[in-house]
C-alpha cells in the first residue's frame, strides 16, 4: 500500500513537472526507470526462508520442498495483503466497496504484521490427495505470554490460520465458526513446531477439521484442536 501511495505521489509530482515544462523522467530518475523498463513490482512472498529462520525451520522447509518435487505437496505462498484471488473474491462478494477503499487501505494479514523473526514465521504446505496441511511455525519474541513461552492467543491464531488454509483450498471462501483448542504443553518461545491439519468431513457448507501441534521430533504433543469452517453464502450479507 505504502509502495502504491509512493508511486502515486511520484506520478503526481512528475505530471506537475510536465506542466512546468520539465520532463517527468528528468525530474524523477526512479519514475524514469519504471517508465522505461518492463520491471514490475513483485509482492514479497513471506513463506520463504529469511535470516531469522532457525536451523530446524530451514531443515524442515528443505524436506518439504523436496516432497513438492513430485507434485504431491505444494508450498502455499503468503502475502501481507490482497495478492490472492480468494481475497479479491472475498472483497467483491462480501464487503461494501466504499469500506474497502476508505477503511481497508492499511489492512494487512494479522500474522504478517511483524518484522522478520519477531512474530509469526511460518510456511504452509498442502497435500491435495490427503486434504491436509503441514504448517512449520517459529513463534518469535513478540509473541510471549507466560515468560519464555508462546502466548495462547498466538498459538490459537496460528492454528486458525493453518486449519483455515486446509479448509479454504477445497472449500473456497470460508470463515471460522468454531475453534476448540486443548493446550497440553507450553511451547517455548522461538522454538519450531509443526501444525498438522486435516479435513475430516464436509456437510453442505460446513467443513470439519482436526489439528495437532507437535515438536519437530514429534515427541511432544503441544496442542490439539478441532475446527468448524463455514463456506460463505454469496447471497447472505456478512454485515
Ligand atoms: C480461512 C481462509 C479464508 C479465505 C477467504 C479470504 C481471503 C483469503 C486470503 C488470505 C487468507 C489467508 C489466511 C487466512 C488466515 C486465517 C484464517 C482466519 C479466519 C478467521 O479468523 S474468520 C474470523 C472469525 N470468524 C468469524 O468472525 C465468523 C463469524 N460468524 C459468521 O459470520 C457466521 O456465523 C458464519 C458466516 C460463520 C456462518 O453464517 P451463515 O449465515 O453463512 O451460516 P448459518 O448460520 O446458516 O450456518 C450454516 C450451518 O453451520 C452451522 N453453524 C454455524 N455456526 C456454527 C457454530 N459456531 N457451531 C456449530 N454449527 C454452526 C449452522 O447450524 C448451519 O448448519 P445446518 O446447515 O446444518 O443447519
Amino acid at each position: 500500500m505504502l509502495r502504491s501511495c509512493t508511486a502515486a505521489l511520484r506520478t503526481l509530482q512528475a505530471l506537475r513537472g510536465r506542466r512546468e515544462g520539465v520532463s517527468p523522467a528528468a525530474r524523477d530518475p526512479v519514475l524514469a526507470r519504471r517508465w522505461f523498463s518492463t520491471e514490475k513490482v513483485i509482492p514479497k512472498d513471506h513463506a520463504l526462508p529469511n535470516p531469522s529462520w532457525s536451523k530446524d525451520l530451514r531443515l524442515l522447509f528443505d524436506q518439504f520442498m523436496k516432497k513438492c518435487e513430485d507434485g504431491s505437496w505444494e508450498r502455499l505462498p503468503s502475502y501481507k495483503s490482497k495478492y490472492t484471488q480468494k481475497s479479491e473474491d472475498f472483497k467483491t462478494y462480501f464487503l461494501d466497496s466504499k469500506l474497502v477503499k476508505e477503511q481497508l487501505s492499511q489492512a494487512q494479514l494479522f500474522t504478517r504484521g511483524y518484522e522478520d523473526g519477531l512474530g509469526f514465521e511460518y510456511v504452509i504446505f498442502y497435500n491435495d490427495d490427503e486434504k491436509r496441511t503441514v504448517c512449520l511455525f517459529q513463534g518469535g519474541p513478540y509473541l510471549q505470554g507466560v515468560p519464555g513461552f508462546l502466548h495462547g492467543g498466538a498459538i490459537a491464531t496460528m492454528i486458525d490460520a493453518a486449519v483455515g488454509m486446509c479448509a479454504a483450498i477445497p472449500g473456497g471462501i470460508v470463515m471460522t465458526a468454531n475453534l476448540n483448542i486443548n493446550f497440553k504443553r507450553p511451547i517455548p518461545l522461538c522454538s519450531v513446531v509443526v501444525i498438522n491439519s486435516q479435513l475430516d468431513k464436509i456437510e453442505g457448507r460446513k467443513l470439519f477439521l482436526s489439528c495437532n501441534v507437535r515438536s519437530v521430533d514429534e515427541k511432544i504433543l503441544y496442542s490439539e484442536a478441532t475446527g468448524l469452517f463455514i463456506k460463505l453464502d454469496p447471497e447472505k450479507s456478512l454485515i
